[in-house]
């Protein structure tokens, strides 16, 4: 296994395991409507009933109601009709058609209900009638709970019908403005269009094992795993009124700063460390990017997601990080997990690191805040992470620096589409000339 130290050459990996690429959307001659806005949940383990106004919802907005610069901006993302929309949903989903009314739609005042049973538990119901006051006509999904009999067990609804409404239209991203109600779960969430590159990360990427408990009746547990990407901000005029939306709490990334400029922070503290390694110093550094909204990767990390991963050993690199699955740009990868420490105890740490030839280079320095932090993953863990070698040309990954209960979390996510059976790779960032050229990978 090559270690810190090692020489680099050339490696390849290749696989023809089967693509598993998203859905591309559809059209019909039909009215158009952009699928945005809002959902809303509700939390409550132990009751059979649950309040209509806080059954998840999703809006479907006429692209005929929305202004000239929303349509300008929309028009390079997939539209759907909604009579498309609901065939599609006809076919795919277990709904059996339990009532039907006026199905006639005009641009202003839509007026169609429908419903579906969802589950043995829920019902789907298109509502077009339904319009929140002062807004523009909207059609809603909306999912109502059915009281449960005894012993029957809820299905979570909103997870299914997010997974199962993505699925079957194809041409939405669920994305969330989630926010909390007071017990803390998941009340509100949106639906944006999806254009390439913006979509959710399913669920279904998630083993259940890692989520944790039982799922409970009206419980969001999809929120895990729906995001939202930067483009969301474009949205933001359609859906603000829907809710009042907070940010997630969990994510927040608040500095931009130029990886130079980063170099330069750490190069002024870390420059005093002669007696270790040039390598191990690595200043590998996290371009902190300024997210126009927050990212949901809070639960990721949490269940410490490391779905559609494998370890292989690479001709020269050691071990490395293959991908089971298609990643698309912008989803989460993995932690780089290891212990959070600060400046000072990393410098202790690579001094007695650096006396051990055999122990390869781990150390991820990075600034946050005003302090710099170190993720040491030095240590042998079942951890994925920390397995990801470098490529400064080549890289598909991106480090990228969240906050989770005021802690800095370093986290890779795909800076582009990544196929299946290809190798992850970050830019380990480390630039100074004499480590570069001691170990010439790290400019491949
Ligand atoms: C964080 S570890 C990555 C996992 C490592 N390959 C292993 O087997 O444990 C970093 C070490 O991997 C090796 N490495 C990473 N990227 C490399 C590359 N492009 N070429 C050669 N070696 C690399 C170097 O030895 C480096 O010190």
């Amino acid at each position: 296994m090559t270690r810190a130290g090692s020489k680099a050459t050339a490696s390849s990996f290749s696989s023809t395991t089967k693509n598993d690429g998203s859905k591309k959307s559809s059209t019909s001659n039909k009215r158009t409507y952009q699928v945005d806005s809002s959902v809303a949940t509700r939390a409550n383990d132990s009751e059979n009933q649950v309040p209509q106004e806080k059954s998840p919802s999703f809006y479907l907005i006429p692209q005929s109601l929305q202004s000239d610069e929303q349509q300008q901006k929309q028009q390079s993302s997939s539209s759907i009709t909604i009579r498309h929309a609901r065939s599609k949903i006809r076919k795919k989903l277990p709904f059996d058609t339990i009532d039907e009314e006026n199905d006639e739609m005009t641009s202003h005042q839509p007026s169609h209900k429908e419903k579906f049973q969802y589950s043995p538990t829920s019902q789907l119901i298109f509502d077009s009638t339904k319009s929140p006051p002062g807004q523009k006509p909207r059609i809603i999904l909306k999912i109502r709970l059915n009281p449960l009999k005894d012993n029957q067990e809820q299905t979570s609804p909103t997870k299914e019908l997010a997974n199962e409404i993505t699925e079957a239209l194809g041409t939405v991203k669920l994305a969330n403005d989630i926010k909390s109600s007071e017990n803390n779960k998941v009340v509100s969430s949106r639906i944006i269009p999806f254009t390439r590159n913006k979509r959710i990360q399913s669920a279904a990427n998630v083993p259940l094992r890692k989520i944790h408990g039982t799922p409970l009746r009206g419980q969001f547990l999809h929120a895990p795993d729906i995001k939202i990407n930067d483009d969301v901000d474009n949205n933001n005029e359609i859906n603000s009124n829907q809710t009042s939306q907070q940010p997630l709490p969990a994510l927040c990334v608040k500095k931009t700063l130029s990886t130079k400029q980063i170099e330069n922070f750490i190069d002024g503290v870390i420059n005093d460390d002669n007696d270790v390694s040039p390598l191990r110093r690595s200043k590998r550094c996290v371009k902190l990017t300024k997210y126009k909204t927050a990212m949901n990767f809070d639960s990721f990390i949490d269940q410490e997601c490391e779905d559609g991963l494998e370890i292989r050993t690479t001709n020269d690199k050691g071990r490395g990080i293959f991908s089971t699955k298609k990643f698309y740009r912008g989803d989460y990868i993995v932690e780089y997990a290891g212990d959070l420490i600060s400046y000072q105890q990393a410098k202790q740490r690579e001094l007695t690191y650096g006396l051990n030839c055999r122990i390869g280079c781990y150390m991820y320095y990075f600034k946050h805040g005003e302090k710099v932090y170190c993720v040491d993953a030095t240590e042998e863990t079942n951890r994925l992470g920390r397995l990801i070698n470098h490529s400064r040309k080549g890289c598909n990954c991106q480090a990228k620096v969240f906050v989770i209960k005021d802690q800095p979390r370093l986290i890779l996510i795909a800076s582009r589409d990544i196929n299946v059976g290809e190798e992850l790779l970050y830019d380990y960032g480390e630039r100074r000339k004499d480590v570069v050229d001691s170990f010439p990978w790290l400019n491949g």
